[in-house]
């Protein structure tokens, strides 16, 4: 059973501070990294998987730090983010390569054990370059396989790919837990990550924002307080009703609608067109105007 421990890790480049004092663990099972883009996420897989070095605290794997040692390497895959260079390579040429450079004693019997646990045996052949984006990402997935780690560490391993291939990787990911691995994958979707993984950290900004299981997290974020845009037929007399009912903090007559700041999200959403019908109110639009995921993220950071 492996765990990553980070403890009060910070990364800079130049005067840009990408990861600032984070302490985490990963342990078992499959944890989700979310976060906007440009929170760290990166940065941070990058440091756990042993290609950056931490400015200042530390990233270790079962206590041995992890940068700059290569004994460490053999337990780590990491699938970087960006599509692979080799597409003039075959997929089993590729992942052969890799076995190779591990210094594996039977890189063939690796590669191809690689490639079946990825199910790309009927692509195996072919040069990468012609291969979908859901096949780069599984022959990368191999790559990072091939030495067996107990530690796999995906950057953003669903960007850009389509339902089905998505759920192919998310059944591999859950099959690769399921056999004891710690699996680390990073997304700015909160859907994603609550789909696959039993624990979430949230990263914002370069800092630790949250973390807990996807119950938590999802109450954390539909518990801030939300804004809405109403139209309605007669928004003065609506605005009236809302404030009498108590439901909301706020009401504000604008010229695009009432701009209503709700207490409680889910009474707000009930209540509403209860309170609107019994004061003869027709609803024409009910709109959420902050539900992008950074006021969602900051939400979270400012608390
Ligand atoms: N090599 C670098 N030199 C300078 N700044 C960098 C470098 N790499 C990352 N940064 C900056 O560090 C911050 C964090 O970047 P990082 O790529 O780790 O975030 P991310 O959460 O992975 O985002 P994305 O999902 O967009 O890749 C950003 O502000 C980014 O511009």
């Amino acid at each position: 059973m492996s765990e990553l421990v980070l403890e009060n890790v910070s990364r800079w480049y130049g005067n840009v501070v990408a990861v600032n004092g984070v302490t985490m663990k990963v342990g078992p099972g499959v944890t989700g990294l979310l976060g906007p883009n440009g929170a760290g996420k990166s940065t941070l897989i990058h440091m756990m998987g042993g290609f950056l070095a931490p400015s200042s605290g530390s990233v270790t794997l079962d206590g041995t730090p992890i940068w700059r040692n290569p004994g460490v390497y053999r337990s780590l895959g990491l699938v970087p983010e960006r599509e692979s260079a080799y597409d003039f390579l075959t997929g089993e040429q590729f992942i052969l390569a890799m076995a190779k450079l591990h210094k594996l004693p039977d890189p063939r019997a690796a590669a191809r054990r690689a490639i079946g646990l990825v199910e790309m045996d009927y692509a195996a052949g072919r040069p990468i370059g012609n291969y979908s984006k859901g096949m780069k990402q599984r022959i990368k997935m191999a790559s990072a396989l091939v030495h067996d780690p107990p530690v796999l560490l995906l950057d953003e391993p669903f960007n850009g790919m389509d339902p089905r291939q998505r759920l192919q990787l998310m059944d591999l990911i859950q099959r690769m837990a399921a056999e004891g691995r710690t699996i680390l994958f990073s997304s700015h979707i909160l859907e994603e990550v609550e789909r696959l993984a039993s624990h979430i950290e949230v990263i914002v900004a370069g800092r630790h924002a949250a973390s807990g299981d996807f119950r938590k997290i999802r109450r954390l974020m539909t518990d801030r307080p939300h804004i809405f845009l109403v139209r309605s037929s007669d928004d003065r007399r609506l605005a009236a009703a809302v404030i009498a009912d108590g439901s909301a903090r706020s009401v504000q007559l604008t010229d695009k609608g009432l701009r209503v700041e709700a207490v409680d999200f889910q009474r707000f959403t009930w209540l509403l067109p209860q309170v609107s019908r019994d004061a003869g109110v027709r609803l024409w639009e009910v709109s959420p105007s902050d539900e992008s995921l950074e006021s969602v993220f900051s939400y979270l950071v400012a608390r």
